[in-house]
C-alpha cells in the first residue's frame, strides 16, 4: 500500500544575491504519509521557512533557488512543474499559514468575506451553498457561525488564528503546512489552538507539517519529528523515537533543555550556548561542532553521516550503527 503523500530527496536551497550566496537548506530528506503530521523543529535561521516555501514553490523570485533534489508531492514533481499547475496544487492540495498569521487577515473586509473568497477562488457554489460552507468553515474551528459579519479587529489573537486555519482549510487541502502557527499567542491560548489543530487532523484526516521551535509543542500533535540545523535534519524519528527514544543528538539534547517548564516554578532555562553558524559561510565537519559540548577531533572535519535505526536516523559522530540509537 502506498499511502505516500510527500517526499522531498536531498534538497538544497540557496539565496543567491550580487554580495553573497545563503546556504538555507543543505540536503535534507524527508517523507510524510496521508494523514501524518510531521513536526520540523529547530532555532531560528535553521532552514524551516525555506523548506515550506520550496515545497509551496513560492521561494522568492531570482534569489531563492532550489539548486538540488527533488520534492514529489503524489505523482507530481514539484521541482519541474509547470507554474499554472502549481497554482492549481497551492490552494486547492496544498495550503500553507505563514509565520505571521495576524498580517494575512484584511481589517476591511469581514471574516466571512474572507473565508467566502477563499472557497469561492476554488469550489463552484451558489451564494447560499457558499453561506453555508462560510459557518461550516467557521465551527469546524470553534467559532459561532453568526460572528461570520465581524472584522478581524473585533477578535481576539486566538480567535483571528481560527479563522486564518479555517481559510487554510477552506480548499480541503491534502496537505497543511502550518508555519510557527501560535508563536504570537500566549501560553494559554497557545495550548487551545494546537488542541484544536490535533482534533481537525483526527476529523478531516489532513496529512500536516508543523513548523516551531519549540520541542514541547509538537509533543501531542506530530507522528514524526525532524529536527533541523544549519540547513541539515540532524535528527529525525517517529513521536515516540523522539520523545522516549534514549540516545539524542547533542543539538536535540540542548533543545529539551531549552523547553520552558510549566509545572516547575524554579526550574532554570538553559538555551544552548552559541549561535547558528553563518550560512553564507558554514563550519567544516559537523555544522554543529562549535557549540557541541561533545565535540570531538573529528567532529571538526568529518561530516557525519546518517545513522539510521529503525525510524530513528541521528547525523552525529557519537554513534554507530552498533551503538545506534534506541
Ligand atoms: N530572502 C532571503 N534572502 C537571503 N537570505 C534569506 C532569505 N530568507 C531567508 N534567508 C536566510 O536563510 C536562512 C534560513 O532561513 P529560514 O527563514 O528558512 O529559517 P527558519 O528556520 O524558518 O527561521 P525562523 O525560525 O526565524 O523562522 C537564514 O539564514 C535566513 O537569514
Ligand atoms: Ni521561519
Amino acid at each position: 500500500m502506498s499511502d505516500k503523500l510527500l517526499s522531498i530527496k536531498d534538497l538544497y536551497v540557496i539565496y543567491e544575491t550580487d554580495e553573497e550566496t545563503v546556504k538555507a537548506v543543505n540536503g535534507i530528506s524527508l517523507e510524510i504519509n496521508k494523514g501524518e503530521t510531521l513536526g520540523i523543529v529547530g532555532e531560528t535561521g535553521a532552514g524551516k521557512t525555506t523548506t515550506a516555501l520550496s515545497i509551496m514553490r513560492l521561494l522568492p523570485k531570482d534569489i531563492g533557488k532550489i539548486i538540488d533534489g527533488r520534492i514529489k508531492f503524489d505523482e507530481v514533481d514539484i521541482t519541474t512543474v509547470t507554474e499554472a499547475d502549481m497554482r492549481q496544487i497551492r490552494g486547492e492540495r496544498i495550503s500553507m499559514i505563514f509565520q505571521d498569521p495576524m498580517t494575512s487577515l484584511n481589517p476591511v473586509l469581514t471574516i466571512g468575506e474572507q473565508i467566502g473568497e477563499v472557497i469561492e477562488l476554488h469550489k463552484n457554489l451558489n451564494k447560499e451553498n457558499m453561506q453555508k460552507k462560510v459557518e461550516e468553515m467557521l465551527e469546524l474551528v470553534g467559532i459561532p457561525a453568526q460572528r461570520k459579519n465581524e472584522y478581524p479587529h473585533q477578535f481576539s489573537g486566538g480567535m483571528k488564528q481560527r479563522v486564518v486555519i479555517a481559510m487554510a482549510l477552506a480548499c480541503d487541502p491534502e496537505l497543511l503546512i502550518a508555519d510557527e502557527p501560535t508563536t504570537a499567542l500566549d501560553v494559554t491560548i497557545q495550548a487551545q489552538v494546537l488542541d484544536m489543530m490535533d482534533e481537525l487532523k483526527q476529523k478531516l484526516n489532513t496529512s500536516m507539517i508543523l513548523i516551531t521551535h519549540d520541542l514541547g509543542v509538537v509533543s501531542q500533535t506530530c507522528d514524526k519529528v525532524a529536527i533541523m540545523y544549519a540547513g541539515e535534519i540532524i535528527e529525525s524519528g517517529t513521536a515516540e523515537d523522539i520523545y522516549e527514544g534514549e540516545n539524542h543528538h547533542p543539538y536535540t539534547i540542548g533543545l529539551f533543555d531549552s523547553i520552558p517548564s510549566l509545572t516547575k516554578e524554579t526550574a532554570r532555562l538553559s538555551p544552548i550556548e552559541g549561535l547558528m553558524p553563518d550560512p553564507t559561510d558554514l563550519p567544516t565537519g559537523c555544522k554543529f561542532h562549535p557549540r557541541c559540548p561533545k565535540c570531538m577531533e573529528k567532529c571538526k572535519t568529518e561530516k557525519p553521516k546518517d545513522i539510521v535505526n529503525g525510524t530513528h536516523i541521528i547525523k552525529c559522530h557519537l554513534y554507530n550503527s552498533q551503538n545506534c540509537c534506541g
